[in-house]
Order: structure tokens, then sequence, then C-alpha cells
């Protein structure tokens, strides 16, 4: 760990999906650096078993949330005060998609994603603001998008909602500078992570596509995008807002992918 073991001593975060995969690595590292970390997803078991590994590092709560109910980010807003008192850190990292082209999308499935990805994030950066960031003058909004600067072919309607979030992070970056707030996000690109895991054949064959395209030629890791959200977080940052930093070994520069999507296509 390169930060300063104390650079988040008296924080508090809030990650969405720290149950698994990269939202648990985030709090992880928050958690080392002296971050106060709580921790939601939909999934109440597995969730509690995460918090419970995580509070070996620090303080760590969790609570069951589904991030598309208002009503549920409000209750859990409440507990943050209850139990911390004060908000710092938003990591909106929640969400998720499945593989799809996009004539076979149905609007139930569309719709789910959107809401999930676009309309979730939204909501509890919304109320975590009134909540915490705007009465207390201060606060940072990190979001976890994905790379999709050249479109995104199998996954249209991520691609759709990650690019809503990302100028969302240009309107909310701008309005909220007056209440001394930074909003970012971290664009990964193929992450080796849980998330992955839930795809099947012959996505798994086109993620080895993908590796042998990418310029760096592999995947990422979990703790290079949770040190792109230390950096976002912490105050070594503190004159960038409304930006992305992308973990994704030049994808969004370089990348095959619509070569590599016809290729599963046709197989
Ligand atoms: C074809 C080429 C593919 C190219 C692929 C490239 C791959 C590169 C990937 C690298 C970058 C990104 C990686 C990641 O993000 S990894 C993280 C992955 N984690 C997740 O995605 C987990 C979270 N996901 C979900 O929870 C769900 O996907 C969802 C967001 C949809 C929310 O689920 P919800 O519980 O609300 O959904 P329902 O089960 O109620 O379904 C609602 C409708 O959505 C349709 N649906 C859901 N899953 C699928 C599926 N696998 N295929 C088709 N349709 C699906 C479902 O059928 C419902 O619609 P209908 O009522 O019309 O049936
Ligand atoms: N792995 C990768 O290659 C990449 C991942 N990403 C993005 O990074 C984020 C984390 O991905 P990763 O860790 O790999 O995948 P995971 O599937 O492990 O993580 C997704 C997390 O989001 C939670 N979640 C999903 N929907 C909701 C919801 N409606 N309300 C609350 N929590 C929800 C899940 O928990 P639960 O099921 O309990 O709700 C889970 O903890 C996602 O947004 C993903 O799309 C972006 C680019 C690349």
């Amino acid at each position: 760990m390169m930060y300063a073991a104390n650079l988040f001593e008296d924080k508090v975060a809030l990650v969405t999906g720290g149950r698994s995969g990269i939202g648990y690595g985030i709090a992880e590292a928050l958690l080392k650096l002296g971050a106060k970390v709580a921790i939601c997803s939909r999934k109440e078991a597995p969730l509690a078993e995460a918090a419970e590994q995580l509070s070996k590092l620090g303080p760590c709560r969790y609570q069951a949330c589904d991030i598309r109910d208002g009503a549920q980010v409000e209750r859990l807003a409440e507990r943050i005060k209850s139990e911390y008192g004060r908000l710092d850190l938003l990591v909106n990292n929640a969400g998720g998609q499945f593989p799809s082209l996009a004539r076979a999308i149905s609007d139930n499935g569309w719709n789910a994603v959107i809401n999930t990805n676009l309309n979730g994030t939204f909501y509890v950066s919304r109320i975590m603001a009134e909540h915490f960031f705007i009465p207390q003058a201060s606060g940072n909004i990190v979001n976890i998008i994905v790379n999709m600067a050249r479109g995104f072919p199998g996954m249209a309607h991520t691609g759709a909602a990650r690019a809503g979030v990302e100028n969302l992070t240009k309107s909310l970056a701008q309005e909220w500078a007056t209440y001394n707030v930074r909003v970012n996000c971290v664009a990964p690109g193929t992450i080796i992570s849980s998330g992955l895991h839930t795809y099947a054949e012959p996505v798994k064959a086109l993620l080895e596509e993908m590796k042998a395209d990418n310029l760096m030629g592999r995947h990422g890791r979990v703790e290079e995008v949770a040190n792109a959200v230390l950096f976002l977080a912490s105050p070594l940052s503190s004159y960038t807002s409304g930006t992305t930093l992308y973990v994704d070994g030049l994808d969004h520069l370089h990348s095959d992918r619509m070569r590599l999507v016809n290729g599963v296509r046709s197989s």
C-alpha cells in the first residue's frame, strides 16, 4: 500500500455493491487506510458475510438495499447517520448487466439495466448529498462505470446507462462544487472479479480474446480499480472533478470489440 496508512482516518465511506468483487476490494482498501465503511447490496446473507470479513480490518456496517428503490436508500442514509453520524465518500459501484445483442434485449431487460446503473446511481447520489454532503459542505462521489468510450456492442443497455452516469457526473460536479463536493468516474475495462464469473460460454471465450486484443495483453485487477478510487477519494486529487479515469489497459483508445462480438455471433 503506497498511500499513508491514516489517509482516511475519521472518514466515513459508503460502497454500494460492496459485498463482492470490485466493491469488496474498494471497501477493503479504504478500511486498510483508516476509513469507517458501510456496504450495501440486495442479498443480505452474502452481504453480512462480507461485512464480517471486512470488520477484521476496521469498522464495517452493512444494510441490505436495492439502489433502485428510493425508500430503501433513504433508510440506508438514516442507518449511516445513526451509526456514524456523517458520510464523507460515496462509491457508486453497484451495477451490472447481461451480454446480449441489442435486438434481443427485451423492454424489461433494458429497463432493469437502466434502473440499476443510471437511476440507482442517481437516487443514491441525490439522497446521500441531501442527508450528508450538502449540510456538511463537504463530500466526494466516485462512480464506477465501464469503458464505453466507443460504444459497447454486445451490451448496449449498459453502454447507454453508463454514458448517462458519466454525463450526470459532469452535471453534479458543477452543481455541487459550491458545496465542496467532488464527483468523478472510474471506468474499468475488463477486470478479473466475481462479476466475470456470471458469464457463460461463449462469452468466456470472448473474454480470452479480449485479453489478447488488449495492448497490455491482460485483464485488470480489482486492486488497480481500488487504487484509482483511492486517488479520486483523497486530497491528492483535490482540484479534480467531473472527470473519468480509465483503468482499462488502453481499451478506450484501442479495441476490436465489434469484430470479437461478431465472432461470438457466428460461433
Ligand atoms: C453478445 C456479446 C457479448 C459481449 C460481452 C462483452 C463482455 C465484456 C464484459 C466486461 C465488462 C463488464 C463487466 C461487468 O460489469 S461484470 C459485473 C457483472 N455483474 C452483474 O452483471 C451482476 C448484476 N446483474 C444483474 O443483477 C442483472 O444482470 C440485472 C442488471 C439485469 C438486474 O437483474 P434483475 O434481478 O432486476 O433482473 P430480472 O432477473 O428480474 O430480469 C429483468 C429482465 O432482464 C432480463 N434479463 C436478465 N438477465 C438476462 C440475461 N442473462 N439474458 C437475457 N435477459 C436477461 C430478464 O429476462 C427480464 O426481462 P423479461 O421480463 O423480458 O424476461
Ligand atoms: N468486472 C469487470 O470487468 C467490470 C465491472 N464493472 C462494474 O463494476 C461494478 C462491480 O462489478 P464486479 O465487482 O465485477 O461485479 P459483481 O457482480 O461482483 O458486483 C456487482 C455488485 O452490485 C450489487 N448490486 C447489483 N444490483 C444491485 C442493486 N440493484 N442494488 C444494490 N446492489 C446491487 C451486487 O450485489 P447483490 O447481487 O447482492 O445486489 C454486487 O455486490 C459493477 O457496476 C460492474 O458493472 C465495470 C467494468 C468492468
